[in-house]
This record gives structure tokens, sequence and C-alpha cells, in this order.
């Protein structure tokens, strides 16, 4: 995942970019990076990073202008470590384009040869991103019809952009002299939302970016849908998708997004607490209550959910553990060691919370494993005398191909794994899940008018349908950066719903 934003305003947009991007930090940690316009001239800064160390005010002086796009990075294709892949990309034609791009394409590779052999143009980096940038920009130049270029064109065009590109996209891109353009995929897999302040039409990945910047929440962009706001503020807006259903990603309301942001008419606390609810059910079923003396989160993300378990089952809820709030998200840190290093400099336990209890732990969700074990070890170092663990969600079995850094089934600890196997490798004395469809009713009930979201990373039904190992393999080593990027892709696996513990 990463964060975008995109904006036009009567007024200058630097200031403006980089407060939402701020407030979306939490997506995306690696890189950030601001374009802005003025006379039909862009000015860009971007680099690795997070946003308040990439933009110091020298930056922030030379981002002129009353439109712009920025984007916050968070690597899940190409190159981790390189500057380059930052977002947002331009190209010089036509007209001038810049894109930032939150997903991931799952046939850049085939897109890139065709690019180059029937388009002619060049791809300078490893980003799928700067792929869908040029399959944008040749769809543009093929569809505009002469100067000044109109709503209809670009909505012509992004319906060719849909029929050329797959996988998982929220897309802004900024055309010089004209106006900015948003689509979502066809699925809607990836967020993205619009709303308006003074003069200001302000467009973002979650709801948080516009509230938090003073900005009133409109409406989530349509899945397939693009929405052209011209240089004057006024939105076009148009469906380019021929069978758009909307099956949001089930994983931002798991662990991604803030709990403060209205996603999909989905309030991502409320779905927090009802997927605590239904775990507290799962949980009587397997630990007594009587057996267990106090209920744990481990910050951030699990709060919610643990809170409203712990009143449901009547338990204390106590914080045992305190976040270094300068340590960023370890899940989405590129590399395991970094990861590993992280947890402890992250959390550190109040040990009077642990001694001679029986504490049950809870984490929003178990991905590699690598928090879960460290952390029953630090309950245990504490001087706990049981420690019991539950997952907000079902166990992470396949890989994410949509915009999640889960590239291999083998990095998964549940992958191929019974939850007794997974308890035994994670220490703990009771490992509770969350079950698939326990997790899709208690979202899915906070909007009936969604029948299905993208769960491929619990259940291994990839929405676009066209998810082949190959295709697996391919986005996977076309990964460099991190230690993932070495893995040996023979150790992949195709979902197996028999694995299912
Ligand atoms: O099983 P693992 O691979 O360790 O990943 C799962 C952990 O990573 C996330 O926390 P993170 O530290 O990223 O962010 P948070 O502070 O929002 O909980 C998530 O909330 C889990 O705690
Ligand atoms: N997580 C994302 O949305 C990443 C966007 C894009 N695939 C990149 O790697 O830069
Ligand atoms: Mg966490």
């Amino acid at each position: 995942m990463c964060g975008i934003v995109g904006v036009v305003s009567n007024a200058p947009v630097n200031q403006l970019i980089y407060d939402a991007l701020l407030l979306l930090q939490h997506r995306g940690q690696d890189a950030a990076g601001i374009v802005t316009q003025q006379e039909r001239k862009f000015f860009m800064h971007k680099a690795k990073g997070m946003v308040r160390d990439v933009f110091r005010t020298r930056n922030m002086r030379s981002l002129p202008g009353n439109c712009g796009l920025g984007q916050v990075r968070y690597p899940t294709a190409g190159n981790a470590f390189s500057e380059e892949e930052a977002q947002p990309f331009y190209v010089n034609a036509p007209f001038g384009i810049v894109l930032v791009h939150n997903g991931n394409l799952t046939n850049a590779h085939a897109l890139k040869a065709e690019l180059f052999s029937n388009d002619h143009r060049h791809i300078n980096t490893d980003s799928d991103s700067e792929v869908l940038l040029n399959v944008l920009a040749h769809e543009l130049g093929e569809t505009t019809r002469g100067l000044p270029l109109l709503p209809r064109d670009v909505f012509a065009a992004v319906r060719k952009v849909h029929q050329r590109i797959k996988g998982s996209y929220a897309v802004i891109a900024m055309i010089a002299g004209h106006g900015v353009l948003a689509f979502r995929d066809p699925f809607g897999i990836r967020p993205l939302c619009i709303g308006h302040g003074e003069g200001t039409v302000l467009l973002a990945s979650e709801s948080v970016a516009l509230e938090g910047t003073s900005h009133k929440f409109e409406r989530d962009i349509a899945p397939g849908e693009a929405v052209f706001i011209d240089l004057q503020g006024k939105v076009h807006a148009q469906q380019c998708a021929e069978h758009p259903v909307l099956s949001p990603c089930i994983f931002e309301y798991v662990y991604l997004a803030r709990p403060d942001s209205v996603m999909d008419g989905i309030s991502v606390y409320q779905a927090r607490l009802n997927l605590g609810e239904t775990l507290a059910k799962r949980v009587i079923s397997t630990v007594p209550p009587n057996e267990i003396d106090v209920v744990i989160p481990i910050p951030e993300s699990s709060r919610p959910s643990a809170a409203q378990l712990a009143q449901l089952l009547g338990l204390p809820y106590r914080e045992g553990f305190v976040k270094n709030r300068y340590v960023g998200r370890t899940f989405i840190m590129p590399g395991q060691s970094v990861r590993k290093k992280s947890v402890r400099q992250k959390l550190n336990v109040i040990a009077s919370e642990f001694k001679g209890r029986n504490v049950l732990l809870v984490d929003d969700s178990i991905v590699r494993g690598t928090t879960s074990r460290e952390i029953v070890q630090m309950a245990r170092e504490a001087g706990a005398r049981k420690v019991y663990m539950a997952s907000a969600a079902p166990p992470v079995r396949y890989p994410n191909v949509y915009g999640i850094d889960m590239p291999t089934s083998e990095e998964l600890v549940a992958h191929n794994r019974t939850v007794e196997q997974i308890r035994a490798i994670i220490g703990c004395d009771a490992l509770i899940y969350q079950d698939v469809d326990g997790m899709k009713k208690a979202i899915g009930s906070l909007n009936p008018s969604i029948k299905d979201f993208d769960a491929s990373c619990f259940d291994g039904v990839y929405v676009t349908g066209d998810i082949t190992l190959e295709d697996i393999a391919r986005l996977n080593a076309s990964r460099v950066g991190g230690e993932e990027a070495g893995e040996d892709n023979s150790r992949l696996a195709l979902p197996n719903h028999e694995d299912q513990a």
C-alpha cells in the first residue's frame, strides 16, 4: 500500500499536500514525493524517507502552484532502494503527465514488453507505476482529438487503460495545463475518496487526509470510475469500466488504514470493534475466560479489537506494552532483519502487568510471526504464568499481489501449517484465530452493498481472477531490495484450501 493525494485549488497547494501526506504516513514510510504545477511547468521533489525528512523548507519553497499530487511509498514492485522509483513519475508527452499510484499491476511485465515493441515507449525503472503512466500516456495520445483536451477524451483513454492493465490501482495523475485525473480499478481494491474545502477539491487514499486538512468528505470514487478536475475546479466524472464490482481489500480494515478513516462506507474503527466481538466468541470456545486474568493489546492497530473483546468477556483490559512512537510500523519495513530488530526497539513491557498472571495478548493479524514470537517471549520474561495469543484476523496463508508486501508464501508463518504448528513456532500456550467467514461478516455487515472483499491473503481467492503461479513468481522476482528479493521462487505454492486448520 501507499498513500496518494491530488488537489486543485485557487491557492498554493504545497503545504496542503505535505499535511495530507503526513496524515497518510502510516501507508508508506519508504519514500515520499510531491509535484506541483504552475503555468504548465511541473515542480517536483521526491526522495527516500519519511515526509518530515524528505521535505525541508527549501524544498517546499520550490513547489509553487495551485494544483499538485503527492505520494508516500511502501514498495511492492521494483527496487526498494531506488530513489528513482519514488513517486510521482513523469512523462513529457502527450502534454506532460505526472502520476502517483497505490496498488500493484499483475501484468506489468507483459505490458513493459508491449510498450517497447508496439508503442515505442521507454521505461527506465523496474516500477509497475512507471509502466502504468506510460500506458495512460499512450492511450491519451491516441484518443486526443486536438486542443484543448476534453474530459470525454480523458475518459476514453481511461477506458482503454482499464482494458490493458490488470491488478490493483488507485491512481491520481496531473495533465499539464489541463487538470487532475483520478481513477480506481474495476474492483476498487485500493481506496480513493474525494472531498471539498474552500476553493479546493482534494483526492486522497483515506478520509482522514480530508478531515485532518479541514476538507469535507464527499464520497469514495467508485470502482472503475474516473474523475477529472479541470483547472477551474470543476469535477467531471464517468464510469469507465465494463463490469465494475466493488471488492475492496479487507486487509485495509484489519491493519493498513487509520482507525479514524471511513472507507467505502465502513468505519475502520467500527470494523476493528466488530472483529474483536467475533474473536471473543472464538476465545470462549478455546480458553475459558476464568483462566484469563487480563487482556493486553499489541499496540497499535489491535487496540479497538482487544478492548471490545475484553469488554465482552468481562475481563480487565490493560496496557502491557509501551510503543516507542518514533519507530515506524514494523510490518511495512522492508527486510526481515530490520523488522526483527524493530520489534524490541518499538515495544517494551510494563512487567507488573504480567507477573504471575495468565495473559491474553491480542493482535490484529499475524503475518510473518516476527512480532508475536518476540512478544510472547517478552511476556514470559516479564513473569507471565500462561501466555495466550489471539488474532483478530484469520491466518495469513497466501501471497498478496495487490500492493501489500507479502510476496512469497514461504515467509508467512501460517502457510501450509496447522494452528497447532503455528502455536508451537510462536511459543504461546494457546493460539486463537478469527475465521475467514467471521471476518467477512464482522466487516461486511457494516455495508451490506459490498458483496465481497479481496481477502486473497486469507483465502487464496484473487478477485481479478487471473493470477497464476507464474505471475506470483514473476512479481516476486521483479522485486529488488529487502531480504525478500533474494528468495527462491520455487518455494512458492499456489492456494491449497486443504491446508486450512
Ligand atoms: O507477524 P508480523 O510479520 O510481525 O506482522 C504483524 C504485526 O505487524 C503489524 O504491526 P506494526 O508494527 O506494523 O504496526 P502497528 O503499530 O500499527 O500495529 C501488525 O499490527 C502486527 O502487530
Ligand atoms: N504499495 C503500493 O501501492 C506500491 C505502488 C507501486 N507498486 C510501487 O511499488 O511503488
Ligand atoms: Mg502491530
